[in-house]
Formats: structure tokens, sequence, C-alpha cells
């Protein structure tokens, strides 16, 4: 598209939201709003509390579409869509990796990789999706818990299903919102390895919230929110 970079997966120009508070308030959230995020590239957004950063990663992860302003998905403005449509986009193109792994509990680790692929547009087999959780398995090293149930796996196993779940569908886009919140520094450095191996050797783009310096440090760009803004970019050149 036209003044788009082909490498840009998402662009964000003046988006702003506001939620509505129980006093009939409205409280912005987010305000002038500019990001350009592009395939194989990795980027945190860092900013104290409160300062917006669930707020503009759940509008990029299109969990949320009370906002205004424009977002570009692949160059598809995505206000046009219908819900029904965004949808589909987000479960076809979009992985997320949270904080509290939010694995199903009553699932084996096999099935919570399973889940995506029998939700995607497309429809695999069985013997097909047997390969696609195999192949995942191997490449966040569980293939021996393939069978556990997720109360059985330490916090930084646990995440490693999360982030096999969210490559299940080969998305575009990988979003996590603090996903090394609930483990120790040396488990988090981990899972951030493997998170940029996988981003990087499969062209994903790559968001990640975190309250972490050095987990930010580990991505290409750092945005820096306070009070809905993005106040700073830094760049890895
Ligand atoms: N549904 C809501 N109702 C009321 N206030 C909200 C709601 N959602 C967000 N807020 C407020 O909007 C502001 C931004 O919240 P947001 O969760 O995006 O910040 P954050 O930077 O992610 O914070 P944290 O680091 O604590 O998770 C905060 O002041 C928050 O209290």
């Amino acid at each position: 598209m036209k003044g788009i970079s082909e490498k840009t997966l998402i662009k964000i120009k003046d988006l702003k939201a506001s939620v509505k508070l129980n006093n009939g308030d409205m409280l912005t959230t987010v305000t002038n709003a500019n990001m350009e995020l592009q395939r194989g590239r990795s980027y945190a957004i860092v900013g104290k509390s409160g300062s917006g950063k669930t707020s503009l990663i759940s509008i990029i992860g299109l969990l949320n579409r009370e906002y205004e302003g424009e977002y570009l998905y692949d160059g598809i403005s995505i206000s046009a869509l219908k819900d029904r449509d965004l949808s589909i986009l987000r479960a076809n193109n979009i992985g997320f990796v949270f904080q509290n792994y939010s694995l199903i509990k009553h699932l084996r680790v096999w099935e919570n990789i399973e889940l995506p692929l029998l939700y995607a547009k497309k429809s695999f087999t069985a013997k097909q999706r047997h390969e696609i959780i195999t192949g995942l398995l191997k490449s966040v090293g569980l293939e021996s818990k393939e069978n556990d149930y997720p109360i059985n796996l330490s916090g930084g196993e646990q995440q490693r299903v999360a982030i096999a779940r969210a490559l299940a569908v080969s998305p575009e886009a990988i979003l996590c919102d603090e996903p090394t919140g609930a483990l120790d520094k040396k488990t988090g450095t981990q899972i951030m390895e493997l998170l940029h191996s996988v981003v990087k050797e499969n062209g994903i783009m790559l968001l990640l919230v975190t309250h972490d310096p050095d987990i930010a440090d580990t991505c290409d760009t750092i945005f820096e929110m306070d009070g809905g803004r993005i106040t700073c970019a830094k760049n890895d050149t």
C-alpha cells in the first residue's frame, strides 16, 4: 500500500482511547499514539503503572476497538471491519502471551497448544495438528511434557506452553503483556531468549509490555508511555 513499507504490519496514527468511569466521567487512557510496527522486529512498551500500556496493547491486539484515530493492519483499515471479521483476523494472525500464562487447567499441554488450531479459519486434519504440536513442543523444549497438566509444570514451563500456543497458527504478530512478570530473573531471561529466537526465525513482529528495563532492552525499539502518551521511542540501530 502507498506510503507503507512492505515490512510494516501495523500502523497506528493519532490513536486515542478512553474509558467511562463509574461516575460517568470519561478517562483518557491513550492519547495521540503513533506507531509503525514491522515484521521481524521487536518492540517493548514501558512506563509506570497506569500509564496506558495495557490499554494500548489491547487495541493493537484487536481486543478493543473503542478508539479514535487510524489503525491499519497490513494496510487494511480496522475500522472498516465487522466484529466477526475482526475476530477472524485476530484468531489467525495474532498470538498472545500473558503474565499468568492463561492456560486451560483441565487440558493437557498438547491440548492447550491445539486449541487455536481448532478455532482457526483454516481447518487442520488431526494428523496436521499432531505434526504442528510436535514441532512446537520441540521448539519450546517440552517434548517430554506433552501429556502433563499445567498445574504440574513450573512457571517457566507454563510460559513455554503459552508461547507454543501463541505460535500454533503461524501468527504474524505476538503480543505479550508482562511475559516474564511471574518468573524469576534467570527463567525470565530464558523465556525472552526463546521468544526472540522463535519470532526472528519466523519473521514475526513481537510487541511486549514490561516493567523490567532489562527485558525491554532485549527489544529493537522501546516505547515509553506516560499519562497515555508515547513520550519516547528508542531505536537499537
Ligand atoms: N475499565 C477501566 N475502568 C476504569 N479505569 C480504567 C479501565 N481501564 C483502564 N483504566 C485506567 O486507565 C489508565 C491506564 O490503564 P492501563 O491498564 O492501560 O495502564 P498500565 O500502564 O497497563 O498499568 P499497569 O502497569 O499497572 O498494568 C489507568 O489509570 C487505569 O486505572
